[in-house]
């Protein structure tokens, strides 16, 4: 820092500390030389945004690090209050805009120099902005890109506007004539755009000085969320609110960096995160793209978690997209938003099956590798052209950006064939306007010329940083496994004996007569050898005869082949009871027969048992109950009696009837 500047910033500061602005709130500090030195100091940062705040000691997330009362900020209404003629001109001009009365009464400050009870404060202002609004027509074709184009026009146009709006209140105020030019205006309106914070009471914001010294850093997640909630302004930029107290909040949990509170009459400014003594202190002024930085700030990030860029759908797209066109770009990783993700996916599905996808599309949901492609290639295909269009390669552009660098940093013009011929011309009249060639032959650049190659630099910058590298990687979207063959890349299948014109239509490719040309043989036939079922020994022994009883405590559960009798409880028998069963252990059998009953075995095949236990089904399905069935010669020892159908009613006459009903029996 020049000496002349040091003394300035010296003076800058002790004026802040008689103003009640400082860095250690919570102590003392009326006669103070300075209101920084205990939290904060000033440091230049070259590669993070200049001049600065860094921190003189560890300051932890949420501490309050700046306090600046009410009475220290650059209002309108501060300024009205303490200048009765500006007071005066001002309501003469209702239509004004607050933000043209903040930039009239800055200018007036200036115009009155060392008087202005501001003047320590504006002469710490920067000479000049890059904002787009300053762009030239030069600098404003180097963006390339038609959005960014017709934004640096707008910007212009709306400045020129303004300008013309606020020359009669110029006048009125007897401005000097250098203040009435556009160049001021520029300088005022460019003040106004970047250096201003939020206040509840005036849209056009106040000017907070040693607050805007603190240099930008991008709102994390976090805070993010409830800026989208705002429309993309932070909470505390947003209209009507006030911040909430910092008893409220507890430091943690703030959300919030810097902000008025009206309980204590002052603007707060807190850490966002922890420092380390030495770290520059940066504040969030918001979620911005990085055209969007440019336009309202003049400067770009390299790392822009904000950044967008933003993707113009075809025209039959727009029908089947209920987003807004802000919400349709590509993010700084080059992959889509959701909203242009869901639109293009939409899209790429055939018109006939989109009624039926919509709500899986809005779910966020890939719904087919092929649709999916389709989508991607749509837009690789639109970041292609889009970069194709342009003037200038990335490579070139680069270029062109060290031969600028070169400009101010050692003053030599490059050898007109170092320049690549796109940029040859407009190179060549732009260093032919500007050089001034001094009395040795060494040439240098006019300041114009190199505030001018300041904002041609910001402009290349945009359009291969931010802009490039979207669009550039949007070109790696497509994964690995969403690869698919080239259409014609695979050979339909041949199908044969589909009639004689195809050549495979009489004998299909199998020759004339044979096995083969049949081509049916038995399954597990191997060509005429011991096939495997019998190469293979048979183990083991299956008796398609045998029979399965259930023990007759099985009643109840369903009966295969009858039921058997076991001695299992034969104690608990106590009473003459008559059985019939299928079988009946010795052990059951002399149990029952001690307690004075008896147990028969009766035959019954596996249709007389379903006839017995399920009459119905026969009677359902029309059919007659069928005989009872003889045993089989082999089971004739083993059985007493054959069974009754229907089953009977009556317990059987025992003893007496038994003999007769055995001999009644079929032999
Ligand atoms: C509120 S002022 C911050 C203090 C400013 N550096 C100064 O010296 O007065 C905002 C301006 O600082 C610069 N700035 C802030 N943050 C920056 C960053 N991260 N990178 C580059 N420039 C930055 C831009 O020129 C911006 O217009």
């Amino acid at each position: 820092m020049e000496e002349a500047e040091e003394l300035n910033l010296k003076s800058f500061l002790k004026w802040a500390a008689e103003l009640g602005i400082s860095d250690s709130p919570s102590t003392c500090t009326t006669q103070s030389d300075s209101c920084l030195g205990k939290t904060l100091c000033v440091a230049n940062f070259p590669k993070a945004g200049g001049r600065g705040l860094a921190a003189v000691r560890d300051i932890k997330k949420g501490e309050l690090i700046l306090r600046v009362p009410k009475g220290a900020l650059m209002t309108s209404q501060n300024l009205m209050m303490n200048d009765v003629a500006f007071s005066i001109a001002v309501k003469n001009h209702p239509s004004l805009s607050s933000a043209q009365i903040l930039a009239v009464g800055l200018l007036n400050e200036v115009n009155k120099g060392k008087s202005s009870r501001w003047w320590p404060y504006l002469k710490q202002f920067p000479r000049s902005y890059e904002t787009l609004a300053d762009f030239g027509k030069f600098e404003i074709q180097a963006l390339q890109i038609d959005d960014a184009i017709w934004a640096a026009q707008k910007a212009s146009r709306k400045a020129e506007q303004e300008w013309n709006e606020v020359t009669q209140l110029m006048h009125e105020l007897k401005l000097k004539p250098q203040f009435l030019a556009l160049k001021a205006w520029l300088w005022a309106s460019g003040s106004i755009s970047s250096r201003t914070m939020h206040i509840p009471w005036d849209e056009a914001g106040c000017l907070c000085p040693v607050g805007d010294f603190f240099n930008y850093a991008a709102p994390e997640e976090e805070t993010s969320i409830y800026e989208d909630q705002g429309a993309g302004k932070p909470y505390f930029m947003q209209e009507n609110s006030t911040l909430k107290s910092e008893t409220e909040l507890d430091s943690t949990t703030r959300l919030i960096d810097a902000g008025y509170e009206k309980d204590v009459s002052s603007y707060h400014f807190y850490a966002r995160r922890n420092y380390r003594k030495g770290d520059q202190v940066l504040l969030s002024y918001g979620t911005y793209t990085n055209l969007e930085l440019l336009q309202h700030y003049g400067f770009l990030l390299t790392e822009n978690p904000n950044d967008k860029a933003f993707i113009p759908l075809e025209p039959d797209m727009y029908s089947l997209c209920s987003w807004d066109n802000e919400s349709l770009y590509i993010h700084p990783d080059g992959k889509p938003s959701f909203a242009l993700l869901s639109t293009l996916r939409f899209w790429a599905v055939p018109k006939t099956s989109r009624k039926s996808v919509v709500h899986l599309v809005y779910s966020g949901n890939r719904l087919s590798t092929e649709s999916e492609v389709v989508a991607m290639r749509w837009l690789i295909m639109k970041c292609r052209t889009t970069l194709e269009v342009l003037q200038t390669t990335a490579p070139e552009d680069c270029r062109l950006l060290n031969i600028l660098y070169k400009f101010q940093d050692i003053h030599k013009f490059p050898e007109v064939k170092e320049i690549p011929p796109p940029l040859a011309s407009e190179l060549c009249a732009f260093i032919e306007k500007n050089k001034n060639v001094a009395s040795e032959g060494i040439c240098s650049l006019s300041s114009v010329a190199r505030r001018s190659t300041e904002r041609w630099k910001l402009a290349i910058l945009w359009s291969i940083g931010s802009l490039g590298c979207q669009f550039r990687r949007a070109y790696s979207l497509l994964s690995l496994n969403d690869l698919q063959d080239n259409k014609g890349a695979r050979k339909q299948k041949t199908r044969k004996g589909r009639g004689i014109g195809s050549g495979k239509g009489k004998t299909a490719g199998r020759g004339h007569k044979g096995q083969k040309a049949r081509g049916t043989y038995k399954f597990g036939f191997e060509g005429g050898q011991t096939p495997l079922r019998r190469r293979v020994p048979k183990r083991g022994f299956k008796n398609p005869f045998s029979l399965t009883f259930q023990d007759s405590g099985a009643i109840g559960k369903q009966i295969e082949d009858g039921a058997r009798l076991m001695g299992r409880g034969a104690e608990l028998i106590q009473w003459p009871i008559h059985l019939e069963v299928s079988r009946v252990t010795a052990r059951a059998k002399a149990a029952v027969e001690a307690a004075g009953g008896s147990v028969r075995r009766v035959h019954y095949n596996k249709l007389g048992l379903r006839a017995l236990l399920k009459p119905e089904w026969f009677e359902k399905k029309g059919r007659l109950l069928p005989r009872p069935a003889r045993p089989p010669p082999k089971l004739k020892d083993k059985v007493d009696s054959i069974g009754r159908l229907p089953a009977p009613t009556k317990p059987l006459p025992f003893v007496v009837e038994e003999a007769e009903s055995v001999s009644a029996a079929p032999a």
